[in-house]
């Protein structure tokens, strides 16, 4: 077959990674290499890939395998969607379901997190779908806001299996003891010693539900020489954060957050505790939002609700008609691209159904002069996004003019990417990038975490919008729609 990518290849175009697919940009990146958004140009169904660079880790052929042996046998509205997996040369590239409202990670607010209602929402979510996880026998073991991912509709969908293994296997349970999981989110148990899979996920979930009601970690690590986490054994819950948190969900996190594992509450109990069986209000309903923000754009409201406003998920074997990935072929037929889309893509002359939409989201119209309902447009508050009214150019001179005045370590790799590095709270290494994208009306400058705490990196952007004030557009009509975009790059 001929290898269409060589056609789009350039920096300065969407990418067709094999016939039919885009790729349209990127949506996250792991520790192994990067999330990309593959886009079928006639259907516009869509799909995560991630692309492993085999070669990068010495561990990283293990991992992956591991990864793809667990998530393949998961079938769950609660887990993102296992597609297949494909390898060339020295790239693994696992295929996905889309989450297109990004991570729950994007909804805390930090130093407020979110409304108890959100937030009761997503935990009920997160516990069914670790609840599905442990009945087939499957520790996560990275639980944390940056792996739950949020489809179209809002719902809370498990992702990430890196480290994830199977602690039942034909009625007969192990104890587990790798050292794995995120320092903040980790039990205590896991530090010390031989522990069981299910009360250490459902610790981390515990952790999480902290995260969403106060936006912000009660301690960098649960361990005795953390003051912090030494207080919450002692009960001192008269500062920060649980003075932000009602005292219903506190008695929760106390049984959930219970550093004796044998103590701490089941699935079972959790779901059977009154906060997460109380109906809080509604501040509003999420297609009601929807339709104000449209409203304070002085855009007219979209025609459809939000739970369609999606890219559509393609079922297994989503290549089939030119070459099926089953879920565990190995197809080098179909040469992937090796050149992965490089940085500053531009939209000025939209080739592909996507194009279009994109700028037509910015521009409120679609290409055949409707108003908004492009089934692309999503209602995600990305808060790290901003918009310049300079050009490309001058928005990352500022940028690196700012970031010098404010002792970060910077360096531009790739045109229109620039990789801040510092630390956290924790003195541990922080590292984001910004990404300069050019929509032709506007200049998008987009912060993503690489490395390190998210909140912290949140706390960063904050300080760096502040500085970047003079080039920031203030109040553009489009705005509250872009932004509230999560298909735009
Ligand atoms: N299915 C998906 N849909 C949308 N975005 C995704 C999807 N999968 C991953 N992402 C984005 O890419 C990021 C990195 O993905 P992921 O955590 O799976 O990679 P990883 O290499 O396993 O990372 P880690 O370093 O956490 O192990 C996610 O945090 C998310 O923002």
């Amino acid at each position: 077959m001929e290898d269409q990518s060589k056609k789009y290849e350039g920096k300065n175009s969407v990418i067709e990674f094999v016939e039919g697919w885009d790729m349209i940009q990127t949506l996250g990146e792991g520790a192994f290499g990067e999330v990309k958004l593959l886009v079928n140009a006639k259907t516009g169904e869509a799909v995560a890939m991630k692309v492993i660079d085999l070669k990068k880790h010495a561990n990283a052929a293990e991992t992956v395998k591991k990864e793809v042996c667990v998530h393949r046998m998961l079938n769950d509205p609660g887990i993102i969607r296992f597609y297949g997996r494909r390898e060339n040369g020295n790239f693994e590239f696992i295929f996905l379901e889309y989450a297109s409202g990004g991570e729950l990670f994007d909804r805390i607010e930090p130093d407020v997190g979110m409304p108890q209602v959100e937030a009761q929402r997503y935990f009920k979510q997160l516990i069914a779908g670790v609840s599905y996880l442990h009945s087939r026998g499957i520790a996560h073991r990275d639980i944390k806001p940056e792996n739950l991912l949020l489809d179209a509709n809002d719902n809370l969908k498990i992702s990430d299996f890196g480290m994830a293994t199977v602690f039942r296997f034909q009625g007969r349970e192990r104890h587990l003891d790798k050292r794995c999981g995120t320092l903040p989110y980790i039990a205590p148990e896991v530090l010390c010693r031989k522990y069981a899979a299910e009360p250490a996920d459902i610790w981390s979930c515990g952790v999480v539900l902290v995260a969403m009601l106060a936006g912000e970690l009660p301690w960098d690590v649960p361990s005795n020489d953390c003051p912090l986490y030494t207080s919450w054994k002692e009960c001192q819950i008269t500062r920060l954060p649980w003075t932000k948190i009602d005292t219903l969900a506190l008695s929760l996190l106390r049984k959930v957050l219970m550093p004796l594992p044998g103590k701490r509450y089941t699935i079972q109990q959790i779901t059977n505790h009154q906060w997460f069986q109380k109906k809080f209000k509604e501040n509003m309903p999420v297609s009601k939002r929807l339709c104000s923000d449209v409203v304070d754009a002085g855009l007219s409201p979209p025609s459809s609700d939000a739970t369609h406003l999606s890219y559509s998920q393609p079922g297994l074997g989503f290549f089939s008609g030119s070459q099926p990935v089953h879920q565990n072929d190995t197809n080098d037929d179909q040469e992937p691209n090796k050149h992965l889309p490089g940085a500053m893509f531009s939209f000025s002359q939209p080739a592909h159904i996507d194009d279009m939409l994109l700028n037509s989201q910015l521009n409120t119209q679609t290409a055949s002069g409707s108003s908004i309902s492009s089934p692309l447009q999503r209602l995600v508050k990305r808060m790290t996004r901003l918009v310049a009214k300079v050009s490309c150019e001058e928005a990352i001179k500022h940028l690196s003019q700012q970031l010098i005045k404010l002792g970060y370590t910077w360096k531009i790799h790739t045109p229109g990417v620039v990789t801040i590095s510092t630390q956290d709270r924790r003195k541990m290494q922080l590292v984001f990038k910004a990404t300069v994208y050019d929509m032709q009306t506007m200049v998008l400058l987009d912060f993503r975490l690489s490395r390190g705490c998210g909140l912290d990196f949140k706390r960063h952007f904050l300080a760096i919008k502040h500085k970047l004030a003079d080039i920031l557009c203030s109040a553009p009509v489009t705005w509250s729609i872009a932004t509230a975009t999560n298909s735009i790059p």
